[in-house]
């Protein structure tokens, strides 16, 4: 069974997210996504705008109904800093039987040299990388055993990120069409990033 884990704060999640997995749930006929938000995200220097539970539940509608996507709260259950080698060590010992496939977008492949312990980690999972407006994928510059560990599938381009969204908010704006409609209507119920 192979499995695509797509990590993130998602703060909210977005459809730029969803497409990502989408696209490659259908390029590496991945049987299953797995949504993981992040306790503490291990690199950003922020505090999320919304809660775990929040960002949690967030993730829960934007995959409800989808045949392959799952929400699983393994880092928020574990807590502390969500570094990935913990997640994935974890999850190989818990599922011996599955193959799994870190998704990360072209800002996290540049940033792939300074993740915790990432010659080990490049040994347990294959990465898979996307493009995105704005970042580099001039990959040459990588180490090689990072480079030769990530493997890149094109999606349409979404020019959207949850600092975007929750800018839209403060300032009195909608996030509608840039998410899921049951996730539009949690952050507004809640009154999620409003300043
Ligand atoms: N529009 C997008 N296209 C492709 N990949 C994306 C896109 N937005 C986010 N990703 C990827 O999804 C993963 C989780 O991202 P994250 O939750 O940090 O969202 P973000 O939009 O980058 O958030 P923020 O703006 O708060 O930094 C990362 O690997 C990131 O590179
Ligand atoms: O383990 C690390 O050192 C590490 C460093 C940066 C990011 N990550 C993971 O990559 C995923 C996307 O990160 P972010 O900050 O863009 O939400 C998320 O699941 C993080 O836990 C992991």
């Amino acid at each position: 069974m192979k499995v695509g884990l797509m990590g993130g704060t998602f703060d909210p999640i977005h459809l730029g997210h969803l497409l990502a997995a989408d696209s490659v749930c259908e390029a590496l006929e991945l049987d299953e996504v797995w949504f993981m938000p992040t306790n503490v995200p291990p690199h950003k220097e922020h505090k999320p705008g919304a809660s775990a539970a929040e960002r949690l539940e967030m993730v829960r509608l934007a995959v409800e109904g989808h045949p392959r996507f799952r929400a699983s709260d393994v880092e928020l259950r574990r807590g502390g800093v969500s570094y990935s080698i913990e997640t994935v060590t974890r999850l190989r010992k818990e599922h011996p039987d599955k193959q799994f496939y870190y998704i990360i977008g072209a800002d996290m492949v540049q940033y792939l040299p300074k993740w915790y312990r990432i010659e080990e980690l490049v040994r347990l999972v294959t990465f898979v990388g996307l493009e995105r407006p704005g970042y580099s994928t001039e990959y040459e510059t990588l180490p090689g055993p990072i480079r030769e560990a990530v493997r890149l599938v094109r999606m349409p381009q979404v020019e959207l990120s949850s600092t975007e969204i929750r800018q839209r908010r403060a300032e009195g704006r909608s996030a509608r069409y840039r998410v899921p409609d049951r996730v539009n209507d949690y952050i507004e119920v809640n009154s999620l990033y409003e300043t």
